[in-house]
């Protein structure tokens, strides 16, 4: 028996990402230092850039396609505040069904491209109280529990030429860009530190899966970020994280329904029954993707200052 090897390595093969960024050399009017990849419903970030192009993740080599609403699928080029910066407006989860290595592909390229400094964003679920759909999260460190599980982007044969096999992840999150972008925060929008749990999904958690998110020690949850920073570690450029928060996490449920033991009889729990289970069966026709919608609805509210703040940021993001 031989291991089908191809497959699986193509995707983060260095050559792919090579030839990804090869592509993109040809084509680009300037190579950019700092890259910003746009969370879910947060595509407006690119709206600063200057003089951009644009590019359809279709058309660059080796790129997967985005499946997820509000994720546009487009990599901008331009400057932002004067610095030469590529915007990913849209990213790749593991929940559509890509490897890790196809997860971080862009980072990579735009490593390959030049760029020493990624900025990732994302929309969250809050696990604190005080933190609040509005806040920003200027991730600290992370809790990678895909990549703790063996679905990490560094798995497989080791290429050197982009980073070491076992790469030091404490202080991946820059401290000096972390102090800056905590400064920088445009009021009213409220920053503050914190650790991101990034997860699987694409189910959100359930209440009990929260309880356990917040003993680890997380301030906030999603399902996308953690690879691309072990990936941008792993091939040595500094690395700033921002979460928007968009929810409470688990703030989906539906209150909790007293059990039969409370209905008069066992005649009357049948018929709370029944009626329950229509009602269940409206509500959830009506509630398909309208957690992600709420989710996108609250990205774009707060998109507003987090572009302020990034092109606050990005005339200091420039040199190393
Ligand atoms: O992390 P980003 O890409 O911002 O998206 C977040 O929003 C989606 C859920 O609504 C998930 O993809 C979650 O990770
Ligand atoms: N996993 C997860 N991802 C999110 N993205 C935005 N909100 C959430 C959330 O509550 N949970």
């Amino acid at each position: 028996w031989e291991a089908r090897t191809d497959l699986w390595v193509l995707p983060h093969s260095y050559e792919a990402c090579a030839e990804a960024a090869a592509w993109l050399r040809a084509r680009l009017k300037q190579a950019p230092v700092v890259g910003l990849v746009c969370g879910s419903g947060l595509g407006a970030l690119a709206q600063e850039l200057q003089q951009p192009q644009s590019f359809d993740y279709g058309d660059i080599p080796h790129f997967p396609r985005s499946t997820v609403q509000g994720h546009a699928g487009r990599l901008l080029v331009g400057t932002l505040g004067g610095c030469p910066c590529a915007v990913m407006q849209g990213r790749f989860h593991l929940y559509e069904g890509y490897s890790p290595a196809q997860v971080a592909l862009p980072v990579r390229t735009l490593a390959l491209l030049g760029a020493h400094t990624v900025v990732l964003t994302n929309a969250a679920g809050s696990l604190r109280e005080g933190l609040d759909p509005g806040d920003l999260l200027v991730i600290r460190d992370h809790i990678d529990l895909p990549g703790l599980a063996g679905r990490s982007p560094l798995v497989g044969a080791n290429d050197s030429r982009f980073g070491p096999r076992f790469p030091v992840m404490a202080g991946a999150y820059d401290p000096a860009l972390r102090r800056l972008a905590l400064a920088l925060a445009p009021p009213p929008l409220r920053a503050r530190a914190g650790v991101y749990c990034g997860v699987g999904g694409p189910s959100y958690e359930t209440p009990a899966e929260c309880a356990l998110l917040r003993m680890l020690g997380g301030d906030a949850v999603g399902m996308s970020t953690v690879a691309e920073a072990a990936a941008a570690r792993h091939c040595g450029l500094r690395v700033l994280g921002l979460s928007l928060i968009t929810n409470a996490a688990a703030s989906h449920e539906e209150e909790e329904e007293e059990g039969p033991e409370h209905a008069k009889d066992m005649e009357h729990a049948k018929e709370h029954a029944k009626e329950h289970a229509k009602e269940h069966a409206k509500d959830t026709e009506h509630a398909k993707d309208k957690a992600h919608q709420e989710v996108l609805d609250a990205a774009q509210a707060g998109a507003r200052l987090l572009a302020q703040l990034l092109l606050a940021l990005a005339p200091r993001l420039q040199h190393v």
